[in-house]
């Protein structure tokens, strides 16, 4: 539904005019109807775009404008040619597509030949159940045979500093607080109640894992090891909804990919069917430096200095991108979109790859996965065992990821140093082996890669629905899409792919596409409410002075006036 309410500074519930009164009600309503009337953007027959002479006719030109060749920018370039919309370009800083689902060579096996292992997106999350919807990841990784394995949680050890012992028990505490969590996100919802932040609601629960390194470790397992973030700057609601959207949504499972072609050959199928090789369409190596955008097209400029002009743009850049100023804007970003841009978080999350030599692989080779505990939360907390049977057995592969604060230390750090850090580690949980020097080490630096910035998206508490949308609404002719600008699944590739999907779709409609919805604005909110008014700051309210008084001759709000 591509409308909204877009409230004017008046009609908003921190105004003088509180909610519930009439004259608020007459406004708010007038400012609804007249926005439903009136920011319908043109569509226009499909046609052959001109070169505008604001650049000298220097810049490629074309319909559509596809910023990024992830999920998002293949899809959204997908619709855009199903719906006879062929006239665009992609434009992508690596040389390949794919973005965040990367995979890269590491070690060597027998042959000398290397292994693949992904950097990026391993699992498919959330696949089928009978009767209900489809990730269509799931239905993208089936089409185009990629190998995939079946990753059996329950297939864990736990290990601290001592070495193994058996602390799951920790599991069941756990859950029961992200139960009470869980059903008291919902709760609040219906009941409109104010949003929390996670640790809150686990406190609310029972669990308090502080100082108790076999707690923490559990909590991470369950927390960041999903969502790359601490529970404390994670929102209640919406990380409780992004988690049934998936688990309950599509399936419980998480099917790893093994496919030694690249978790993304998928995407290469998917880009097969619309692209020719070598398609003139798709410009690789192409750094975006500026978008220039109004209510007549878009310009985009290059690091290289070529640029293009397009009718319509569809930027999929991270958010850590988006907040990184390595693209900038003109005119700047109106403030309701920046806000959003740097309200909505991007945590990283790390794979440290280790090759041992085969023969002298020490960790039990039939489980799958590892947890250590340490005093220091998060600290190399998660293992996975790459040379299982179902995985690739023989390689002598082991991984370990970390997440946001240990990412950027690990990010900030020689491999050297982190390569020690690691093997104490292992030393620690494995006491009575020897474990031998690795052959090979790996690992990306997701934090400091500049088309990327982070490695996915996280909700923090205080981000609204309303304040979300604003992340995806377009720009007058730019518009937004990405894991990110996903509701319901942002941090997953099926977000990537809703959102390119819906984009690509509104997109090929402004361009003259046939059968579909209208082309809106989509909703945007330019004046948030908070959940207090500031007529509501008063001595009653026990807020006794002026808070928001700055030193000098800027205006004084609140406290009653
Ligand atoms: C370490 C890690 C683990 C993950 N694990 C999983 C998982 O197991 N399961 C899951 O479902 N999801 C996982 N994800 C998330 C998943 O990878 C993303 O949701 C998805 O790939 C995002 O796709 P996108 O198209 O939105 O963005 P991207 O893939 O980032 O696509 C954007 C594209 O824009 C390009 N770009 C950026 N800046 C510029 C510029 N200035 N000029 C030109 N091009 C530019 C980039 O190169 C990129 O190709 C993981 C991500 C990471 C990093």
């Amino acid at each position: 539904k591509p409308h909204g309410f877009k409230g004017s500074q008046k009609c908003r519930r921190g105004s003088q005019k509180l909610p519930n009164s009439p004259a608020y009600d007459e406004l708010c309503t007038a400012t609804v109807r007249t926005y439903f009337t009136t920011t319908t953007i043109r569509p226009e027959p499909y046609a052959t775009a001109t070169v505008s002479s604001s650049t000298g006719g220097q810049c490629k030109s074309t319909k559509v404008a596809v910023l990024g060749a992830g999920v998002a920018g293949i899809t959204a370039a997908q619709v855009l040619s199903n719906h006879s919309v062929t006239d665009f370009l992609i434009l992508e800083y690596n040389t390949a597509i794919g973005g965040r689902c990367r995979a890269d060579k590491f070690g060597k096996d027998r042959d000398g030949d290397p292994y693949t292992v992904e950097l990026g997106a391993n699992w498919i999350q959330g696949t089928v159940t009978e009767g209900g919807p489809e990730n269509p990841i799931w239905t993208l990784v089936k089409k185009y045979g990629v190998k995939n394995e079946f990753t059996n949680l329950s297939s864990l050890l736990t290990y601290d500093k001592t070495g193994q012992v058996d602390y799951t028990d920790k599991f069941d505490a756990f859950d029961a607080a992200y139960s009470f969590a869980e059903e008291d996100a919902g709760t609040g919802i219906l009941m409109n109640f104010q949003d929390r932040d996670l640790r809150s609601a686990f406190n609310l629960g029972g669990w308090t894992p502080k100082g108790d390194p076999h707690a923490m470790a559990i909590e991470w397992y369950e927390m960041d090891y999903e969502y790359a973030q601490i529970p404390d700057v994670s929102s209640q609601r919406f990380t409780t909804a992004n988690f049934n959207s998936t688990f309950y949504g599509f399936s419980e499972l998480n099917q790893f990919s093994t496919d030694q072609r690249g978790y993304n050959t998928f995407l290469h199928g998917q880009a097969s069917e619309f692209l020719e090789d070598n398609d003139p369409r798709l410009l690789l190596n192409t750094i975006v430096t500026n978008i220039s955008y109004s209510d007549s097209g878009v310009t985009i400029y290059n690091s290289d200095g070529s640029c293009v002009e397009a009718d319509y743009a569809i930027t999929t850049f991270s958010v850590g991108v988006l907040q990184s100023n390595a693209v900038t804007f003109e005119p700047p970003l109106p403030d309701w979109k920046n806000i959003a841009i740097n309200t909505m978080q991007i945590g990283v999350y790390t794979k440290i790859f280790l090759q041992f030599p085969p023969d002298q692989a020490f960790w039990p080779k039939d489980t799958e996965n590892f947890i250590y505990a340490s005093k220091k939360r998060g600290y190399y907390t998660a293992w996975q065992n790459l040379d299982h049977p179902k995985y690739i057995p023989g390689s002598g592969i082991i991984f370990c990821t970390v997440t946001t604060e240990q990412s950027y230390a690990v990010d900030n750090q020689d491999d050297e140093i982190t390569k020690a850090e690691v093997l104490a580690v292992l030393r620690e949980m494995f006491p009575n082996s020897t474990i031998p020097e690795p052959i090979a080490f790996m690992y990306p630096r997701w934090s400091t890669t500049p088309w990327a910035y982070g490695s996915y998206s996280n909700w923090p508490p205080g981000l609204s629905l309303e304040g979300h949308q604003n992340l995806r609404a377009n720009i007058q002719r730019l518009f937004f899409a990405g894991e990110a600008t996903s509701a319901e699944f942002y941090g997953y590739m099926q977000g990537a792919y809703f959102e390119g999907k819906n984009i690509g779709e509104l997109v090929a409609a402004c361009t003259g596409g046939i059968g579909l919805p209208a082309c809106m604005d989509m909703a945007r909110y330019e004046s948030l409410g908070g959940d207090t008014p500031v007529a509501a700051y008063v001595p009653s309210n026990g807020w006794m002075q002026t808070s928001f008084q700055t030193i000098g001759d800027v205006d004084v709000v609140g406290g009653g006036g």
